[in-house]
């Protein structure tokens, strides 16, 4: 399950955990709009999904697949780590369930602080299009995930500043202040056994 806390701004080792507050999945969301799911790494595999799983991919209508596993035996592995952990957004939903291996997502929260997010074995992270963040895997060095899409994968980064001028910026800013002033929309479900 998803551990998660404000980061100290020490620049050696990013793989260290560099916790200097922890806080919990609500305070995530609501700071971020990020959301997070956990399911039994049993209840992931493509033949024995959970029925949880299956209502939210539906709910969600995420109709593409595949799988990413990055480890040191990935092609072209430390331009992609800099590619991973280089500041970006996109302009859609960046969803991963993790099928194996652990990492760090590292977001923005509306004070342009960062959070980290230490993802395991049955996690589900959505981070919302327009939310500046980096990934860098732990000091095991290994995650498999699969990647959810709605329709044909767009997973070009678009990094910091020149996320600022992308129309899906604004509308995720905008989104927080509305958060801001009604409370969340959102809500991140407790972990399902
Ligand atoms: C564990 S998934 C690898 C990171 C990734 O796919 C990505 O797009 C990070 O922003
Ligand atoms: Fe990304």
């Amino acid at each position: 399950m998803v551990q998660c806390w404000y980061m100290d701004d020490r620049k050696e080792d990013p793989q260290d955990d560099h916790l200097l507050e922890e806080i919990d999945t609500t305070t995530l969301c609501n700071r971020t709009g990020v959301e997070v799911w956990y399911f039994h790494p049993d209840q992931i595999r493509p033949d024995n999904e959970s029925p949880s799983l299956i209502k939210l991919k539906k709910d969600r209508g995420y109709t593409y697949e595949d799988e990413i596993k990055v480890d040191p035996s990935m092609e072209n592995y430390e331009a992609k780590l800099k590619t991973f952990f280089s500041e970006h957004l996109h302009s859609d939903e960046e969803i991963r369930l993790i099928l194996e291996g652990s990492g760090f997502f590292d977001v923005r929260d509306r004070e342009d602080k960062w959070m980290r997010i230490h993802v395991f074995a049955g996690d589900l992270i959505i981070l919302p299009a327009g939310m500046y963040h980096r990934f860098i895997p732990d000091k095991h060095n290994f995650i498999r995930a699969r990647r959810l899409f709605v329709g044909e994968p767009i997973w070009t980064p678009i990094n910091r500043p020149d996320g600022d001028a992308h129309p899906c910026r604004e509308v995720y800013v905008e989104h927080l202040h509305h958060n801001d002033k009604n409370g969340i929309e959102k809500h991140v479900l407790e972990p399902i056994s």
